[in-house]
């Protein structure tokens, strides 16, 4: 096998860190040709479709890709933007956001660039780029807080196989997940109380994740596991008890069973009990998306409304909220430490800082409401 040329060494030039947030990819247009391309690149990973490969190849070339891609595209078409795939738009802005702050805190030599798992600029791409610009620490951030071998193995994959070609590996570290943490779950906490502080609150709060085959579970992914970790602290940190939420999935895909209890039939149940208003947030989302933005907030709304709802609200997905560019932030640092992104100094005033904000928010979680 052949390696990559290198770029020159120079003597004496300084190591330099780079984060690269990861999200899955999104086609570049919400037309049939370019949905072929992505569903095409997406639905070959084995870790997506664990299928025998040659039984699977003529099932999606054969089945899948012709019929799918046209009925996506008009799907995507509805949420697309001036700005293009919102999907792409939160990403690009979580990165941007994510950077200043960290350069805002004091790091330097640090950027914050996104690459997509599936689609452009897809992830050999943004390696290469940063091996040009002399970056020899990286920092790999999946847009996934639960871990799932459908998606965070995916990423991983993809950046083992490049290093594969390359002679002068960086330094690599990699972010499992996230779904425990306190940035993320006070993101999200911060993202439902200011949704209700203008709309008031909802019998019912429903926590969708994007499901995955039953079978997987089965298997010993952990996935899971953990989006039901994220909804218990979730909703214990904005004191709800087991009657006022529930954990749903969406999005499947294919014949076989997934983790239940599906969304939409969940939703639908629900109104036919006669439950007048329910919020739905999806929080293993970082960015809205189609599967937020589409299936979510127009597709299972009418299906909670036809079964007799009376009141359905979607609560955004982090984006790049103050909030969570702030649990990034904690969470990227617990990563970086031991790199040399800040200096003394600067990393004691940070701290003393950060203490002073805990200290803070631990008062206003303890006091009356
Ligand atoms: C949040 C984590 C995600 C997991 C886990 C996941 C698993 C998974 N997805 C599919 C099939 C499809 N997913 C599609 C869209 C999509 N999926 C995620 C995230 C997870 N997927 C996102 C963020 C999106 C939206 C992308 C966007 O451009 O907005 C699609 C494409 C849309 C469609 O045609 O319906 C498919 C297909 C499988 C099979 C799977 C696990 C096995
Ligand atoms: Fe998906
Ligand atoms: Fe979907």
């Amino acid at each position: 096998m052949a390696f990559r040329t290198e770029p020159k060494h120079t003597h004496g030039s300084s190591a330099s860190t780079a984060i690269v947030l990861v999200n899955l990819g999104t086609p570049d247009a919400p037309n049939a040709p370019a949905l072929r391309r992505y569903l095409g690149q997406f639905l070959s990973d084995p870790r997506v479709v664990e299928i025998p490969r040659a039984v699977w190849w003529f099932i999606l070339n054969g089945v899948i890709l012709p019929f799918r891609s046209s009925k996506s595209a008009e799907k995507y078409a509805s949420i697309w933007t001036e700005q293009g795939s919102p999907l792409r738009v939160h990403t690009e802005r979580q990165a941007a956001a994510l950077g200043a702050q960290l350069a805002a805190r004091g790091h330097h030599q640090l950027q914050v660039v996104h690459a997509m798992r599936y689609g452009s600029p897809s992830l050999p791409q943004v390696l290469d780029q940063l091996k040009q610009q002399g970056c020899t620490r990286i920092l790999v951030l999946p847009a996934y807080p639960q871990y799932s071998g459908t998606t965070t193995a995916s990423i991983f994959d993809a950046v083992f196989d490049h290093y594969r070609k390359v002679r002068n590996i960086p330094e690599l570290r990699l972010i499992r997940n996230y779904h425990d943490q306190d940035g993320y779950i006070q993101a999200l906490r911060q993202s439902v109380l200011d949704h209700w502080e203008v709309n008031g609150r909802p019998d019912k709060l429903v926590m969708s994740f994007h499901g995955v085959p039953k079978r997987t579970l089965e298997l010993g992914d952990p996935y899971h596991c953990e989006c039901y970790k994220t909804a218990r602290l979730l909703a214990q940190s904005l004191g709800l008890n087991d009657e006022q939420y529930l954990v749903t999935f969406q999005s499947r895909f294919g014949k076989a069973e997934w983790l239940q209890p599906y969304t939409a039939p969940t939703v639908q149940a629900l109104g036919r009990q006669g439950v007048r208003r329910i919020d739905v947030m999806c929080p293993g989302f970082t960015s809205d998306c189609l599967e937020t933005l589409e299936e979510i907030a127009m597709e299972v709304k009418d299906e909670f409304l036809h079964a007799g709802g009376k009141e359905f609200h979607f609560i955004p997905c982090l984006n790049e909220s103050p909030a969570w560019i702030a649990g990034m932030v904690e969470i990227v640092e617990q990563h970086l430490a031991g790199w040399p992104t800040m200096s003394n100094a600067a990393a004691r005033e940070q701290m003393a800082q950060d203490a002073a904000i805990s200290a803070e928010r631990a008062k206003a979680l303890g006091a009356p409401q």
